[in-house]
């Protein structure tokens, strides 16, 4: 297995990278038409849709949406029958993931004027969100935490989550990461069709104010369709990591955190950035000594074979210029002084610093969140976070004498826009001389 190698000094090099970054290489016309039809399919036949679709994609043999649905007392059955070791860890990553969101909790505020004006924002939580949390090539019980702890740190009154289960089999952790979450309702159901049944609700699936959570190709085009419909969080599609290395870390370890992303999906993306050619060839040759050890192996491969590359740039700034192009969902530094590299990275879901910051660790515990912007979004999008599930209205309650004097500058703007409604509104509240 050959990781395509670039160079910026290539001829081609942009429009190489243009073409294997490009958001349409995996949301393709197909996956588009699919994603379209399954929307509407569930939009106006509801359940029926819904359960059909399960069928198809997921192996379902439910016929009915209370099969569809988890009920509380096995979501606390499973949280108490997992083995020790599964319930500390998962409880220590929930822990760590509650302590960080904590601090992402915005407040209400306001000022007064001297005229006693009173300006400010009042923060409310939403009222109902939806969780999707993948499960179709692997289990996700870290994505239970990182998608229901920020929407309880803001005081989301309900959760829905769906995943789905391939095959009708449950997750035990999944469930377990639920209950210990606070998840107020669980479905099986996944991809676009469960997007689609939070976005337009169903008989039996509530309509929702806002979807967040990861997924696969149909997932993230599924969201970004219904936008409008109801919020979403973000893109956050196939998972990405770009390693930017000064060729001094072990090329073993480099190699390894490229598979921990590419094993995900076939269409996960790993990118290695290094000054270094020889470093490059290390790490390539690492890549094939250690692809035929793991047991995700195929996926690894395909995903190596299709969408990752090895980019040798001539300097450190040239690296730093091509993580923000690329503005990956996950950066690695793997130099000896990352925080010297800071100030110079503008564009990146997380940033792991140094060479013993795997971003394994950033995926399950280390307390910030792992539902990320993939596809170059983190340009304008932030991870996951609390201020996701918390809404502002502003806050305007004028004194006598501040409408009377605002009401003149009012009036003068809505005249020159030909309001008058507008000015003589605002016209009635000045004061007599
Ligand atoms: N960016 C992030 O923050 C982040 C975090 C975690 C995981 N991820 C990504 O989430 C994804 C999880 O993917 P997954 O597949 O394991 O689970 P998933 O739940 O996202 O997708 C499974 C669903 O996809 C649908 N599907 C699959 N093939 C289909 C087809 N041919 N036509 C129509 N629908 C189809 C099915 O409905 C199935 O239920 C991966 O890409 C992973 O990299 C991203
Ligand atoms: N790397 C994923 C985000 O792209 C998150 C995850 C969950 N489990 C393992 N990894
Ligand atoms: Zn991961």
């Amino acid at each position: 297995m050959q990781v395509r190698q670039l160079s910026t000094q290539d001829a081609d090099f942009s429009s190489r990278l243009d073409a294997l970054l490009a958001w349409e290489s995996v949301s393709d016309p197909q996956v588009q038409a699919r994603v379209e039809d399954i929307l509407t399919q569930v939009r106006t036949r509801g359940d029926e849709a819904l359960i059909a679709f399960t069928q198809q994609f997921d192996r379902s043999q439910a016929r009915q949406m209370s099969e569809l649905e988890i009920s509380q007392a096995r979501l606390q059955q499973a949280l108490q029958g997992l083995p020790d070791a599964q319930r500390q860890a998962l409880e220590t990553a929930a822990e760590r993931i509650y302590r960080y969101h904590q601090r992402q909790r915005q407040e209400s505020w306001s000022y007064q004027e001297e005229d006693g004006t009173l300006l400010g924002q009042q923060v409310t939580p939403m009222d109902r969100v939806g969780i999707y949390v993948p499960g179709g090539k692997a289990a996700y019980p870290s994505s239970v935490l990182m998608n229901a702890i920020p929407a309880k740190v803001a005081g989301v009154a309900e959760i829905i989550m769906v995943v789905p289960a391939p095959g009708g089999e449950l997750n035990e952790l999944v469930l377990a990461a639920a209950a210990l979450a606070g998840v107020d309702r669980v479905f099986t159901v996944g991809g676009a069709q469960a997007v689609a049944a939070l976005a337009y609700g169903t008989e039996t699936v509530p309509k929702v104010d806002k979807i967040v959570g990861p997924g696969n190709i149909y997932v993230a085009t599924a969201k970004r369709a219904v936008f409008g419909v109801v919020g979403i969080d973000m893109i956050a599609g196939p998972s990405e990591i770009l390693v930017y290395c000064d060729g001094q870390t072990d090329p073993d370890w480099i190699a390894m955190d490229l598979f921990s992303q590419a094993e995900h999906d076939e269409q996960a993306q790993s990118i290695l950035i290094s000054p270094d050619a020889a470093f490059l060839q290390k790490v390539q040759e690492s890549v094939a000594k250690l692809l035929p050890t793991m047991e995700r192996q195929t996926i690894i491969d395909t995903s190596l074979r299709d969408r990752a590359a090895f980019i040798l740039v001539r300097n450190e700034t040239e690296g730093c210029e091509l993580i923000n192009r690329i503005a990956p969902e996950h950066l690695e530094l793997s130099v000896a002084d990352p925080q010297a590299l800071l100030p110079q990275i503008r564009h990146a879901g997380a940033i792991f610093m140094g060479r013993y910051t795997a971003e394994a660790l950033g995926d399950y515990c280390a307390g910030p969140n792992h539902v990320l912007p993939t596809s170059g979004t983190a340009r304008f999008s932030s991870p996951l976070g609390v201020y996701d599930f918390q809404k502002r209205s502003s806050l305007i309650m004028f004194s006598a004498a501040g409408a009377s004097e605002m009401g003149k500058v009012a009036s003068v703007l809505a005249r020159g826009e030909q309001l008058t409604a507008h000015a003589r509104s605002a016209e009635y509240r000045i004061l007599p001389d």
